[in-house]
C-alpha cells in the first residue's frame, strides 16, 4: 500500500480532490491497473450501526461487527473491490486478493489510527463449499466504498475510491466529495425512521429430529467414528412483517455487550445476524488471541443459584471434555505453526446474559512469515463447532444435519493492510430475509451427552435470538 503524505481533514476542498484523484490515476494509467483510493479521516464521535442504518440500503453489502465491552465497532457497505472464494484453498486465495487489493491502494490520512486505512471484509461459510442456491458464497470478500469505525474514543470514516485507467473523474471527485461531506459532519438528526413494526405472529417450524440425530451420534461415538461433533438445530421463523436485520441487532448489543454482534448482508436481501461469545483469532501488532468456548449451562436466578450453575459446569467431566478437545486442537494446530501458546491451566467461566460457558483464553506471538490467515485456515472449524477428529466428525454432520449450515458456525470478519484483523465464529445467529428468519444453535456431542440435554441446551441457545427477532412489547 502506498501512503501519500497528505491529510486530508487539512486539504479538503473540492480542487484538491480532484488534483489528488488525478494523481491517482495518472499512476493507474501508466501501469494500467486500476487504484484503490482510500481516504481516512478522523471525525467525531459517532455510533457506527447508527450510521448503517441511517444510510442503509438493502440493496448493497454490508459488514458490520461491534464488542460493545471493548468500545470497538466497524460497518462499511457497498463495493469498493469484491471476490468470492471456494474450495480447500479458499483462505489461501482470500490472502491473495487481500494482498493484491492493498498492493494496488493509495492512501491518504490517518492510515495508522484504529481503524485506519482499507478493509476488507469476510464472510466464510462453515463449509468450503456450498450449493448454488445457497444465499452467500463459500468466502464473500469486499472492501467497502465507505467505513465508519469507533475504538474507545476515536471514530474513523473511510472512503475507498476504484480509479480506473479511463475514470470520468470530475463525476468521481463529486461523488467523493459528497461522501466526504456527510462523513465529516455527519448528522443523524432527521434519519430516525417511524418505530418500526415489531412481529406479532410468529410460526416456527423444525424439520429434522435433532434427539434423533443425536442418539446416532452418540452411536458413532461409541463406534470409534470420531469422539466429539457439534449437532446443530434451525428453526425457521414466519412473522406478520418483515424483520428489520438492523434494530435486531440493536437488541442484541444491549444484551450481549461482551459478545460480537454482527451482520453480513449479501446487498441481495440476505442478511446473517447475531451476537457471537467466541472468538476464533485476532491478531494486533503482532500477537494472535483466540478463544476456546465449549461446555455449556445457564445462568441461575439469583447470585447463589448462578454460583452453583457455574461451579456445577466447572465440576462437569462431560463438559470439561467437551471443552479440552476444543483446546488440545488449537493448541496442536497452532503448535505446529510455529506458536508458542500461553492460556490458564484450567478454564474459567464466560458468563454471558442468558447461559455461562467454559472459556480458555490463549494467546500467542506470531512467528515471522505466519499471518493471521494461516492462523484461521488451519483453526476453522475448530471442534466447538465441528468435532474431532475434524475429516470424520465434519463429514458425519453433513449426514446427521438435515440441512446446510451456510455462514453459520463460520468465520466472519475483517483484515487491514498493516497484517491485523479479527475473526469471530457466527453461532447465536440467524439467517433473515424479509418475514422469514432462520434460526441457529448447536451443541456439542461426546460420550455423556443425552439427546434430551442437549435439545434444552440449543432451545437455550436459541432464545436470545428469538427474543431480539421478537422483542416484548
Ligand atoms: C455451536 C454452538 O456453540 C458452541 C460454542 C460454545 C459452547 C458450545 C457447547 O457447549 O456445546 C458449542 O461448542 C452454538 O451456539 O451454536
Amino acid at each position: 500500500m502506498k501512503v501519500l503524505p497528505l491529510q486530508p481533514a487539512d486539504h479538503a476542498s473540492p480542487e484538491a480532490l480532484r488534483a489528488f484523484l488525478s494523481q491517482c490515476q495518472r499512476a493507474a494509467q501508466a501501469d494500467g491497473q486500476e487504484r484503490l483510493v482510500s481516504i481516512s479521516i478522523t471525525v467525531g464521535a459517532l455510533d457506527p450501526l447508527a450510521v448503517l442504518e441511517a444510510i442503509y440500503e438493502p440493496g448493497a453489502p454490508h459488514f458490520y461487527a461491534e464488542h460493545p465491552s471493548e468500545c470497538s465497532a466497524i460497518a462499511g457497505a457497498e463495493v469498493a473491490a469484491r471476490a468470492t472464494f471456494a474450495g480447500p484453498e479458499r483462505f489461501a486465495e482470500l490472502q491473495r486478493f487481500a494482498d493484491e487489493t492493498f498492493a494496488r491502494t493509495i492512501a491518504v490520512g490517518p492510515v495508522d489510527a484504529p481503524f485506519g486505512g482499507p478493509h476488507v471484509f469476510v464472510g466464510a461459510a462453515f463449509a468450503d463449499t456450498v450449493e448454488n442456491d445457497e444465499p452467500f458464497p463459500a468466502i464473500m470478500a469486499f472492501v467497502p466504498r465507505w467505513q465508519v469505525a469507533r475504538a474507545g474514543d476515536v471514530t474513523t470514516a473511510v472512503a475507498n475510491v476504484p480509479v480506473a485507467p479511463d475514470a470520468d473523474l470530475d463525476a468521481l471527485a463529486e461523488r467523493v466529495w459528497r461522501a466526504h461531506q456527510k462523513f465529516a459532519g455527519f448528522s443523524l438528526t432527521g434519519a430516525a425512521t417511524e418505530s418500526p413494526r415489531q412481529p406479532r405472529q410468529f410460526t416456527s417450524t423444525e424439520s429434522f429430529d435433532y434427539r434423533a440425530s443425536v442418539a446416532a451420534a452418540l452411536r458413532q461415538i461409541d463406534a470409534g467414528d470420531f469422539e466429539k461433533i457439534v449437532l446443530a438445530r434451525a428453526l425457521d421463523i414466519e412473522a406478520d412483517v418483515p424483520f428489520h436485520p438492523l434494530q435486531t441487532l440493536d437488541g442484541l448489543r444491549e444484551r450481549f455487550p461482551d459478545c460480537f454482534a454482527f451482520s453480513i448482508a449479501n446487498g441481495r436481501g440476505d442478511s446473517f445476524i447475531g451476537a457471537s461469545p467466541e472468538r476464533l483469532v485476532r491478531v494486533s501488532q503482532g500477537m494472535l488471541e483466540a478463544d476456546v468456548l465449549a461446555g455449556t449451562i445457564r445462568r441461575g436466578v439469583g447470585a447463589v443459584d448462578d454460583a452453583a450453575m457455574g461451579a456445577a459446569l466447572l465440576a462437569s467431566d462431560k463438559d470439561q471434555r467437551e471443552h479440552a478437545v476444543v483446546l488440545a486442537s488449537v493448541r496442536r494446530r497452532l503448535e505446529a505453526l510455529g506458536l508458542a501458546l500461553e492460556h490458564p491451566a484450567q478454564p474459567g467461566l464466560r458468563k454471558l446474559a442468558n447461559l455461562q460457558h467454559l472459556h480458555t483464553p490463549v494467546r500467542a506471538r506470531l512467528p515471522d512469515g505466519i499471518r493471521l490467515l494461516d492462523a484461521l485456515a488451519v483453526l476453522h472449524p475448530t471442534p466447538a463447532v465441528g468435532g474431532a477428529p475434524r475429516e470424520a466428525a465434519v463429514a458425519a454432520i453433513r449426514d446427521l444435519e438435515g440441512f446446510p449450515r451456510g455462514l453459520y458456525a463460520g468465520a466472519l470478519g475483517w483484515m487491514n493492510a498493516r497484517g491485523g484483523g479479527e475473526f469471530m465464529v457466527g453461532i447465536r445467529s440467524a439467517l433473515v430475509r424479509d418475514q422469514r428468519a432462520r434460526v441457529y444453535a448447536g451443541a456439542g456431542i461426546v460420550a455423556g451427552s443425552t439427546p434430551d440435554k442437549e435439545f434444552a441446551e440449543t432451545d437455550l441457545k436459541f432464545k436470545a435470538l428469538l427474543d431480539a427477532l421478537q422483542p416484548p412489547r
